[in-house]
């Protein structure tokens, strides 16, 4: 699907964005894991977390779905049954890497697999802390990349010290950690997103978090239970970018997740100088939420780096649009991590950018803008990457003439109803 995007004049809005992709996929995991019944309401019916329902189903688990609201009848962490074909992660890296450490937990054989982004991204980053738990693991590329075959079960707890700040590999450990006797604990390099820690908790599983180490108690009973998912910010942080440098533009965004470990966009934006205001501010299923309300301005220039990477990992496509009509110099670092998501982002960004008119260096750990360029709409890919499709439509409502974007339909992956809303949101 190709989608052409024209200049826009002023936007204007008051409405949600759909659920967060990150919180969704754990609600289905642990909903399965628990005991009873487990209602998510506002849950993300994008493709991403639908692989994560379609994956569990196969294990078994009864899994009811009627549009943003999923009914998951888990049997308890020993219920899970082997899947009679291959396991099918579609686009999604966090369905891939967190169900890998649940199914290092189970006694049986299990394959799982993606689609060819995800069979590209690094999965030694998973297979080895849980290989050295006990699960036998072999995949392709000498055990670097999916298809992924797992033998899971009598895992043992263990104390990983990550190199990397992920929130899937801690995720993968700390899941299987639930299957393995004692306490299992993940350190890492900086704080990646707490979303497992926080629904662990949640479900009743025994958790304690000090500092960038975690640990979780293994076989804990969870309960099934009601989680109620906070908008993604994620998916907000596009409709923020659009209306950030548009003079009279005036939109509120409901009902938005503002977990800490997430909103670094927000930080960022506001350093750049964006009319953002965040009230409502209130708690919702163990994690924070609330209503942002930004109104045009100007943007200046900044320096993204390693403190905060982790907390906007997936917005720097979307920053780098604001950067790019920002006034001045931006230099993203220590973002190399980029490289490994449904395209390296680093290039992908880069190429589009640059194909837009946009003055800017691609660096080995991120980019360098020079702001204030006018951008010019061009015909561009999205190389099937959610992120980057939004981003160029973002940059298109800004530029002269007429972008066109390839592969549009990525953006099911995380934010179904995006071109729709960018739409409802224009004023032309
Ligand atoms: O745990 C998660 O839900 C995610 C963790 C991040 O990946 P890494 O763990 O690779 O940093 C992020 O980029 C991804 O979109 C979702
Ligand atoms: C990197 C992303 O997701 P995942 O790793 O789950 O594919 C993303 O949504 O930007």
């Amino acid at each position: 699907m190709e989608i052409a995007i024209t200049p826009v004049r002023a936007l204007r809005g008051d409405l949600q964005v759909p659920g967060d992709k990150s919180i969704s996929h754990r609600a289905v995991m642990l909903g399965a894991l628990a005991e009873g019944e487990t209602e998510i309401e506002n849950f993300l019916p994008g493709e991403d977390c639908l692989s994560t329902i379609q994956v569990v189903k196969s294990l078994g688990v009864e899994v009811h779905i009627e549009k943003d609201r999923v009914v998951v009848r888990g049997g308890g962490l020993n219920a899970l049954q082997e899947p009679e074909n291959v396991l099918d992660a579609g686009n999604s890296g966090t369905t891939m890497r967190l169900m890998a450490g649940i199914l290092s937990g189970c006694p049986f054989f299990s394959v799982l697999t993606g689609d060819a982004s995800l069979r590209r991204r690094p999965m030694q980053r998973v297979i080895k802390p849980l290989s050295a738990m006990g699960a036998r693991i072999t995949s392709r590329g000498g055990n670097a990349y999916a298809p992924m075959a797992i033998t899971g079960g009598a895992l043992c707890s263990t104390t990983y010290r990550s190199p990397v700040a992920s929130a899937q590999v801690k995720s993968a450990v700390l899941l299987a950690g639930l299957f393995a006797d004692g306490t299992t604990t993940v350190i890492e390099p900086a704080r990646s997103r707490d979303h497992t820690e926080r629904m662990l908790s949640y479900f009743g599983a025994r958790i304690q978090v000090k500092d960038k180490q975690v640990s979780v108690w293994g076989r804990p009973k969870l309960q099934g239970c009601k989680v109620v998912v906070p908008g993604d910010i994620s998916s907000a942080v596009f409709l923020l970018v659009a209306c950030a440098v548009v003079p009279g533009a005036d939109l509120t965004v409901r009902n938005v997740g503002i977990n800490p470990t997430r909103s670094g966009a927000l930080e960022v934006l506001k350093e750049m100088g964006a009319n953002i205001i965040i009230f409502n501010e209130r708690q919702v299923s163990g994690e924070p939420v609330a209503d942002i309300r930004i109104r045009g301005s100007r943007l200046k220039g900044t320096t993204i780096n390693r403190a905060i990477i982790p907390y906007l990992i997936d917005e720097l496509p979307a920053l780098a649009v604001a950067a790019a009509l920002a006034e001045g110099e931006t230099v993203v670092r220590d973002a190399a991590e980029l490289r490994y998501k449904e395209t390296d982002r680093i290039t992908t960004v880069v190429k589009l950018l640059s194909q837009m008119g946009a003055d800017i260096i691609e660096q080995e750990d991120g980019f360098i803008i020079r702001g204030g360029r006018a951008l010019q709409g061009t015909e561009c890919e999205s190389f099937g990457d959610h992120r980057l499709a939004m981003a160029a439509a973002v940059a298109g409502l800004h530029a002269r003439g007429i972008t066109k974007i390839k592969s549009a339909e990525c953006v099911n992956i995380s934010f179904p109803a995006f071109f729709n809303t960018l739409n409802l949101l224009s004023v032309q």
